[in-house]
């Protein structure tokens, strides 16, 4: 079993815990109460490449990272230093987040969020609403494509910006099948964990110039923003490197800055 069903069915089984205690037609209507979010997609069409940090603890592939004791802190950092979209990561057994977690940071920055999970159910996306998110990421190599067309949908139903995943060629293939207009390339593989850097090179030229691509994981500084840009990145999702380092706000800042540069503002 790979990495990724053993997180699957860990996600099924916290999942399945959850709706027992609220269905789903009681979630649907908390939802009604909450404002619909700012739109995630158009913030990432602006011009420049863009910055997407993660408030992330752990992970299954290097342990615990940062204890992150106040993620509403670190969240106002990621928004001072100029993000354009903080992703909280709210899977539980692996990444040691949670679903409050996106609600204390939603409560702390206006900045647009991505809930950073593994979709498997369109229940998961009226939670992502509820607890505040303008996006949800969809991890293709997770899902059938008959469930990845309709979380497609379903997500944009509920004005949420649906984020694409894809490791491989394969992938892009049923990303854009499935209509995608935001597509992530994730230069670590889940089912092996292993970072290639080059994933996103290779991937980019098979997704439409017309479609925000986004260079996912193993981002240490502005040369790999740059390095990604040049090979047509629109957005980097950033974690491991701002968790880890000494001052996340400066740290998203110099990613800002280098995304900025006249050179990269209108070719994205
Ligand atoms: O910490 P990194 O190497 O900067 O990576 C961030 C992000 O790309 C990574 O957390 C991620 C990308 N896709 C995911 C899917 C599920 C969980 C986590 C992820």
């Amino acid at each position: 079993m790979s990495v990724l069903d053993e997180i699957l069915d860990g996600v099924r089984a916290d999942l399945a815990q959850r709706q027992a205690a609220l269905p789903l037609d009681r979630l649907k209507a908390q939802a009604e109460s909450v404002p619909v979010p700012k739109d995630a997609e158009a913030a990432l069409r602006r011009p420049g490449v863009h910055v997407i940090a993660e408030v992330k603890r752990a992970s299954p592939s290097k342990g615990p990272l940062a204890s992150i004791t106040d993620p509403a802190a670190l969240a106002r950092d990621y928004e001072a230093g100029g993000a354009t979209l903080i992703s909280v990561l709210t899977e539980q057994r692996r990444f040691n987040g949670s679903l409050e977690d996106l609600r204390t940071v939603h409560e702390a920055v206006d900045t647009p969020l991505l809930r950073k999970d593994f979709v498997v159910s369109s229940y998961q996306l009226w939670e992502a609403r509820v607890f505040g998110a303008s996006a949800i990421l969809l991890i293709v190599a997770a899902l059938s494509q008959e469930a990845l067309v309709s979380l497609v949908e379903r997500a944009r139903s509920l004005d949420l910006t649906p984020l694409v995943e894809v490791h491989d060629e394969e992938e892009v293939a049923r990303a854009l099948d499935a209509g995608a207009t935001v597509i992530g390339v994730n230069a670590r593989n889940l089912k092996t964990l292993e970072v290639d850097r080059d994933t996103f090179a290779r991937l980019a030229p098979l997704i439409p110039a017309d479609r925000v691509r986004i260079a996912e994981s193993g981002i240490r500084g502005p040369h790999d923003l740059l390095a990604y840009a040049g090979a047509g990145a629109g957005a980097v999702l950033v974690g491991e490197s701002l968790v880890r380092g000494r001052n996340p706000r400066e740290a998203v800042a110099d990613l800002v800055t280098a995304g900025a540069h006249p050179a990269l503002r209108d070719r994205n």
